[in-house]
């Protein structure tokens, strides 16, 4: 569903060269790898936050730089990092943002809009918190915003990066499940950047190991991620052990 081709990028120092990669569609994927491997580049590429140097990037197979910006809107969403101060709009202001790309600005909201903001909210848990203002809720229910504002959007495609910066190890996996959820309940295919080598292994159908701006392996995580892996890519000694999916990596330095 979504392929790169060939892409070259360059910004600064950094090159991505002759990168070809695909997601597959319905599932969830998870981009891992060390700092500065081109992780959040990637993303950016895909949601044409960025534009490549050379070399193509299909949706439905059609090419993303022919979509116009108001059509690839009702088609992906992108949670950036949270890096800057939430705005002060109540819950329910900020996920009735995601219906913008669906609105006319003559006959503002609909009443399929203001259904679908509910749902939003309902799917996320935050209909008891709608008026409250986002900047004094928790990172986690932060979060839990963000996402449903993406989910007002209506797209079929979400791309996070690093959704788990933050957060307690409660409300990580909180998240994560959250994630799982929609992608099992809703068929949204879900692309995110994770630090965590544990939830990409047991949160996401798809793993991607990016190192020094080109994909250094891909493929099922519990057959991607290894003891040599972690050598190869991270430079660390350490052990894996599997409790079904959820793996628990021990450094030998420890
Ligand atoms: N605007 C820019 N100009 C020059 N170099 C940049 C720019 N943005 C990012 N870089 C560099 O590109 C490289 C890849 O950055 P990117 O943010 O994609 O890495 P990442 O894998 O997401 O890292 P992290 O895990 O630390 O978030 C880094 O070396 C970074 O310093």
């Amino acid at each position: 569903m979504i392929v790169a081709n060939n892409l070259h990028f360059k910004q600064g120092n950094f090159v991505i060269e002759d990168l070809s990669l695909s997601f597959p569609k319905g599932e969830v994927t998870g981009i891992v790898g060390p700092n500065g491997s081109g992780k959040s580049t990637l993303l950016k590429l895909i949601s044409r936050l960025l534009q490549q140097d050379s070399g193509a990037i299909y949706i439905d197979d059609r090419d993303l730089l022919s979509y116009k910006r108001k059509e690839l809107a009702r088609k992906m969403a992108m949670l950036v990092q949270l890096k800057e101060a939430m705005p002060s709009f109540t819950v329910r202001e900020m996920v009735s943002y995601g219906r913008t790309p669906y609105q006319n600005v003559i006959s503002g909201k609909t009443d399929e809009d203001q259904q679908i903001i509910e749902w939003a909210m309902k799917e996320t848990g935050l209909t008891q918190l709608e008026d409250r203002l986002v900047h004094s809720l928790s990172g986690g229910e932060q979060q839990r915003v963000r996402i449903a504002m993406a989910l007002a959007q209506k797209t079929n495609i979400l791309l996070l990066d690093e959704p788990t910066t933050y957060l307690d190890i409660g409300h990580q996996v909180e998240l994560m499940a959250l994630l799982k959820r929609i992608n099992r309940e809703l068929g949204i295919t879900i692309i995110m950047v994770l630090h965590e080598l544990q939830y990409a292994a047991a949160y996401c159908h798809h793993m991607i190991v990016m190192k020094q701006g080109k994909a250094f392996t891909s493929g099922i995580p519990n057959e991607v991620l290894t003891e040599d892996l972690l050598k190869q890519v991270y430079e660390i000694e350490a052990k894996i052990i599997y409790d079904g999916n959820y793996p628990s990596i021990i450094p030998k330095q420890y």
